[in-house]
């Protein structure tokens, strides 16, 4: 069987996350720790705040979100991934850590599955990385957990055997009939924000209206949250635009306030998250006081962090960081990019079968 590098990559991750003594290693001091807790601060004042917080706080906190303001340094990026391991060299610890245990496996879809381009209508999926999803798929029950409107990120990944959440997981779907890993045949279903509906369509019209002279901003309807897109904004336009974005949404408490990669997103303040997501799947595939469960999540954005935080917690299970830069993290390993797939050795789907195979004669 011939491998592709894309293929070959994304089992690695996947087989990574089979690695027992690879769980969960302590968290460490991190050099560039305090310039991370700044920015954390930063945008804990502004959602402790509400929607009155002061606009310099968002600004500032829009300008230290952007990575590429700084290079990183080699020092900073030794130690971290010293603490952060890529997961494209743990291959060994595979077969031992995978034995007895259902894998879960939980993509993110931006920074990962797709790399971050300009224009968010044209992330697309190469086809090498939906065959991998689709073969990861096969040999085990497989989620992609997106900020994107579920309906959205399905038309780029258009795999029905998977399950998908979409709007940071507060729009869950399982599989199309036939597909599912599940013990019997309910559709798996999940809209816990249903009622704030009406009031997203009505925040995302005023926000169209509101950005539309800032060059390059860009609001998208994510159904359940909604994106308001700066990364082709002017620098000097930033201020304005948060300005415009607080306008908006100080009449409405019941919407808050997050950030993500040059990206401002407004969702409802229930307490709802990839991380309930994730548990929530889990539970639906009968996992959820399980032992013999190994979830493993991919994800890139400080969004996927509530769901690494739930991974640590259970104590069960593992997070991989899609991140160029060290950044503070409940991941245990890291991957730099999603095209680092082609540093991955062609054996590793062999090695995903043989653990596969392992399970299966016990
Ligand atoms: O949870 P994710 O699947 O990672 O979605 C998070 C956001 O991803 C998208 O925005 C990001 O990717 C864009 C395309 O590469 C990029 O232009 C943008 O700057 C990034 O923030 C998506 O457009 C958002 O709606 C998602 O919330």
């Amino acid at each position: 069987m011939v491998i592709s590098d894309t293929q070959s990559g994304l089992a690695m991750a996947i087989a990574v996350a089979m690695t027992e003594s690879a769980l969960f290693p302590p968290v460490v001091p991190l050099v560039s720790r305090n310039r991370y807790f700044t920015r954390k601060k930063l945008l804990k004042k502004l959602e402790a705040n509400g929607n009155g917080a002061r606009i310099n706080a968002l600004l500032d906190s829009m300008r230290a979100s952007s990575p590429t303001r700084r290079p990183t340094d080699t020092e900073d990026h030794n130690s971290w991934i010293l603490h952060h391991p890529s997961a494209l060299n743990m291959f060994e610890e595979i077969m031992r850590a995978s034995k007895g245990k259902q894998i879960v496996v939980f993509l993110d879809y931006d920074g990962t599955l797709s790399p971050i381009v300009e224009d968010p209508d044209r992330a697309f999926i190469t086809t090498e990385m939906r065959e991998a999803v689709r073969d990861v798929a096969k040999l085990f029950p497989t989620a992609i957990v997106s900020g994107r409107c579920r309906a959205k990120v399905y038309n780029f990944v258009r795999l029905s055997e998977l399950y998908y959440a979409g709007s940071h997981g507060m729009d869950i779907k399982g599989p199309a009939k036939g597909h599912t890993h599940r013990k019997g045949n309910q559709t798996v279903l999940c809209q816990p924000a249903r009622e704030f509906l009406p009031m997203i369509d009505e925040v995302y019209k005023a926000l169209m209206e509101n950005v539309k002279y800032i060059p390059g901003a860009k609001v998208e309807n994510n159904k359940f949250c909604l994106s308001v897109h700066y990364r082709c904004v002017e620098e000097k336009k930033w201020g304005e635009l948060g300005d415009q974005v607080k306008l908006v949404i100080k009449d409405y408490p019941q919407l808050r306030l997050t950030q993500g990669r040059k990206v401002l997103e407004i969702r409802p303040t229930i307490k709802w998250d990839k991380g309930n997501a994730l548990e929530f799947l889990l539970e639906s595939l009968g996992y959820a006081e399980s032992d013999d469960v190994l979830p493993v999540y991919i994800g890139d954005d400080r969004t996927d962090e509530d769901a690494f935080r739930v991974l640590r917690e259970r104590g069960q299970g593992l997070g991989i960081l899609v991140s160029k830069t060290p950044k503070e993290t409940n991941a245990s390993y890291s991957l730099q990019e999603p095209s680092e797939a082609s540093y991955a050795v062609p054996q590793t789907f062999g090695g995903v079968e043989e653990a596969v195979r392992t399970k299966a004669l016990e």
